[in-house]
């Protein structure tokens, strides 16, 4: 009795956690059938293809940007392979009435939200600072003022429905590499704002998620487009990577790393040794074809 005791019982209850811990962290396409979900910076690169895998698992999907002709084509895919509704609306988010109107519009529409994928980013050219304090203005407001009043008008819906705010940010707002001061200045800002916010939640007992997206180098366009003439290393693919975005939000984690070993490394290299990680960084960068402009 005494050995059944000491042995048989904590077995069982480390065999029932695992169980629970496990069953907790299965992610199911059907999480997101029928569910109401914004995208933001959905017409091109990561937001296009987590509102085509959205669409895959059955959500209806809001999407924005600032193109139109692109968001068009975008929704029509999207009713092509199977999304319950989709719709979008164009605008750019340097504009500080689009979040309320982005948000009114799922209410009219849906009645409620579940899921906010706060993604657009606003031009920004990875070469040394040039001093445009204009551009650090503008840019923080696209990136990161209008992540704030999108969060901050979608909370009664969220709380209502229980759902989640997903934030993709990028390993430079955790880490400040060369050529990217502004955008990494309006990433850093997320992460103090969001991760603060979600403790709050938690002293509130409101049970809305919110998913910090940590991520690497991505082959979209623009980043391609950007960076490949410095950086030699091949970037990760978007679908994947769009993917493990809308599972991280799904299950509700705190943060997401993609892809999981580079950026996990880099995070840790940065608190044992950041003067190593720098080094490493700056010895891989193609420094003589930085533009100057
Ligand atoms: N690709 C990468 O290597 C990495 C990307 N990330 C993050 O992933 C996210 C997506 O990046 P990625 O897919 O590469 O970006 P893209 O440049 O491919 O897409 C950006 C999206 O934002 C929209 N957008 C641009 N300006 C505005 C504006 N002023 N107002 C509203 N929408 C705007 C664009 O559409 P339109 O021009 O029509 O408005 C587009 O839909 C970003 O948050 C980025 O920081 C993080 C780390 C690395
Ligand atoms: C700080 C470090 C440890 C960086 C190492 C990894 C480098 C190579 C990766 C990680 C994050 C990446 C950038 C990013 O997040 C988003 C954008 C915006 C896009 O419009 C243009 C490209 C740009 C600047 C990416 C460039 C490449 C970066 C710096």
């Amino acid at each position: 009795m005494g050995r059944l005791k000491k042995i048989l019982i904590p077995s069982l209850g480390l065999v029932l956690a695992f169980w629970f811990y496990s069953a907790r962290d299965t992610f199911k396409p059907e999480m997101l059938r029928g569910k109401r979900v914004i995208v933001t910076g959905a017409s091109t690169g990561i937001g296009e293809q987590m509102a085509y895998h959205l669409a895959r698992m059955g959500s209806h999907v809001l999407l924005t940007a600032r193109t139109e002709a692109r968001l068009q084509n975008v929704v029509e895919r999207c009713l092509e392979l199977g999304a319950a509704s989709a719709r979008y609306i164009s605008g750019s988010m340097a504009s500080p009435s689009l979040p309320e109107e982005v948000l009114r519009e799922a209410e009219n529409t849906w009645g409620g939200l579940d899921m906010l994928i706060l993604n657009h980013i606003g031009q920004s050219s990875f070469t040394f600072f040039s001093g445009d304090v204009g551009h650090v203005r503008t840019l923080m407001e696209t990136n990161f003022v209008s992540y704030v009043a999108l969060a901050t008008a979608a909370l009664p819906l969220l709380k209502e429905s229980e759902g989640s705010i997903v934030v993709v940010s990028s390993i430079a707002g955790k880490i400040a590499g060369p050529f990217t001061a502004p955008y990494s200045a309006t990433k850093f800002a997320l992460d103090g704002f969001f991760s603060s916010l979600r403790q709050e939640l938690i002293i509130d007992k409101v049970n809305v998620s919110i998913t910090l997206c940590i991520l690497g180098y991505i082959n979209t366009e623009s980043a391609v487009r950007a960076v490949s003439h410095v950086i030699p290393q091949t970037p990760a693919p978007k679908e994947e990577c769009a993917l493990e975005i809308i599972r991280a939000g799904a299950l509700r984690r705190r943060e997401l790393h993609y892809p999981s070993p580079a950026v996990g490394s880099m995070l840790l290299l940065r608190s044992l040794a950041p003067e190593l990680l720098d080094s490493l960084l700056l010895s891989s960068y193609r420094l003589e074809n930085v533009r100057r402009t």
